[in-house]
């Protein structure tokens, strides 16, 4: 067998159109979902700290919003491309509709490695992308956030550019926001810590203690760095973390603080000086241990490296990890995927509170937003863990079903078809 494609899109459209044939919903729907509602390509031109002027090209991609405003991040990478931009935007509308969250999907994208810039070139190049997706974007619009590559700092630049290009403060049309500068608590944490409550739940299914459970994790951004935590927090072991530099592992588990600490540092996880082996970073996959999250990029786990997999739970951090032919692979042989569109939902989850706290000038403590945050995702899991049941489909489809039928009504009370 072999891979029919790698293109995101594409994947995204084969998840959404399985899961409407599986559900039996009217042709219209599939027709409407297929594709996004919008694409705003933009050019960015930027003045470099040599004086020369380098134009970047940027994406808004507004996929649905039927439910409410679009919603989702902003990815600065240098493989960021309008199709993989597209499937990102797909990803949203579904994971937002699996945790019920009132809004539809987008995500945005700059093609740049950010590490090749300047803080003054990362500023200028950030506020040139706010300024172009100015007129499409808004607090009861479209609602960007952080994805790889961007952060709070960045959303502050956004909030600034916005205001002075619209002349209106609305710290609610980007989330992901520092704390002290209209942020949420508890939204840093947020992704990381949804993938691993995920994994805690798909554990207590299969009856696997997580006292002593081994973990390995690809990717030590946001995501990873605090699924980590959370693990550790429960009693697992994080014994393998990859990036883009490498793969560390300790067989007793990596010193989660200390690799946080290094890697602030360096940049990387290479060379970290707590690990007993370091290996090319592709090995984490084949690693023995009994959960694996990739927290980093698309097209992970393939059929190059399915068959390598030894955990019994994979909980899905990135976004897009996994190739429908793994996918079956795994599901075939009894491996529980938690889904992206519902093992990352933590972020736009907890990105939510943070628009709502906005929109009332109000904030909630740490406990409160986590407190609600674990409430919503553990009631979808269950509500998916039993509709996959139900229909005998693997976690992905059954939440693809639950998000569709949600989205379709509100499609059908709008009179889309
Ligand atoms: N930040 C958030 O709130 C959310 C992020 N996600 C998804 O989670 C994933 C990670 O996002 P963040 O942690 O925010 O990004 P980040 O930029 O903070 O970290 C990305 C990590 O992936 C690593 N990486 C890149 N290429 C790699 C490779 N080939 N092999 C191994 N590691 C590699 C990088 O070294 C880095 O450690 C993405 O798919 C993103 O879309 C999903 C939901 C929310
Ligand atoms: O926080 C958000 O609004 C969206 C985060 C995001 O981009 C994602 O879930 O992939």
């Amino acid at each position: 067998m072999s891979e029919k494609t790698l293109n995101p899109f594409e994947i995204a459209q084969q998840q959404v159109k399985g899961a409407c044939d599986k559900l039996g919903v009217e042709d219209a729907v599939y027709e409407i979902l297929k594709n996004p509602m919008r694409v705003m390509e933009v050019a960015i031109p930027v003045k470099m700290d040599d004086g020369s002027l380098k134009s970047f090209v940027g994406y808004r991609s507004q996929h649905n919003d039927a439910v409410g405003p679009f919603k989702g991040g902003v990815r600065f990478h240098q493989d960021v491309n309008r199709d993989e931009v597209k499937a990102l935007s797909t990803w949203m509308t579904f994971k937002c509709g699996v945790v019920g969250v009132p809004y539809g999907g987008g995500k945005g994208g700059i093609t740049v490695d950010p590490r090749d810039l300047s803080q003054g070139e990362l500023q200028r190049l950030s506020r040139g992308y706010a300024r172009a997706i100015a007129p499409i974007i808004g607090e009861k619009v479209d609602i960007p956030a952080p994805d790889v590559g961007t952060n709070g700092q960045v959303m502050s630049w956004f909030i600034d550019e916005y205001q002075k290009t619209t002349g209106e403060f609305a710290p609610g049309v980007f989330t992901g926001k520092p704390v002290d500068f209209y942020g949420s608590l508890a939204r840093n944490e947020a992704t990381g810590f949804g993938v691993a409550i995920m994994a805690r739940d798909a554990a207590k299914k299969i009856g696997l203690s997580l006292n002593g459970a081994t973990v390995a994790i690809q990717g030590f951004g946001n995501v990873g760095s605090f699924a980590a935590i959370y693990m550790v927090g429960m009693g697992a072991k994080v014994t393998a973390i990859s990036d883009h530099t490498a793969c560390i592992f300790d067989e007793n588990g990596l010193d989660i603080d200390a690799l946080i600490e290094y890697v602030k540092g360096n940049k990387q996880v290479q060379g970290f000086p707590g690990a007993q082996k370091e290996l090319h970073r592709d090995e984490l996959f084949g690693m023995d241990v009994d959960i694996l999250m990739p927290c980093a990029l698309e097209n992970q786990i393939t059929l190059k490296n399915v068959n390598d997999i030894k955990a019994k739970i994979v909980s899905e951090g990135a976004n897009g990890p996994t190739t429908p032919e793994a996918d079956k692979i795994m599901y075939d042989k009894g491996i529980i995927v938690v889904p992206d569109i519902l093992a990352n939902a933590g972020g736009v989850t907890v990105s939510y509170f943070e628009w709502v706290q906005n929109l009332m000038r109000y904030s909630w403590s740490f406990e409160e937003v986590q407190e609600k945050q674990e409430k919503l995702m553990v009631k979808s899991f269950d509500d998916i863990w039993t509709l996959m049941h139900e229909h005998n489909v693997d976690m992905r489809t059954a939440g693809y079903m639950m998000s569709i039928k949600r989205i379709a009504t509100a499609m059908k009370y709008r009179g889309w078809y």
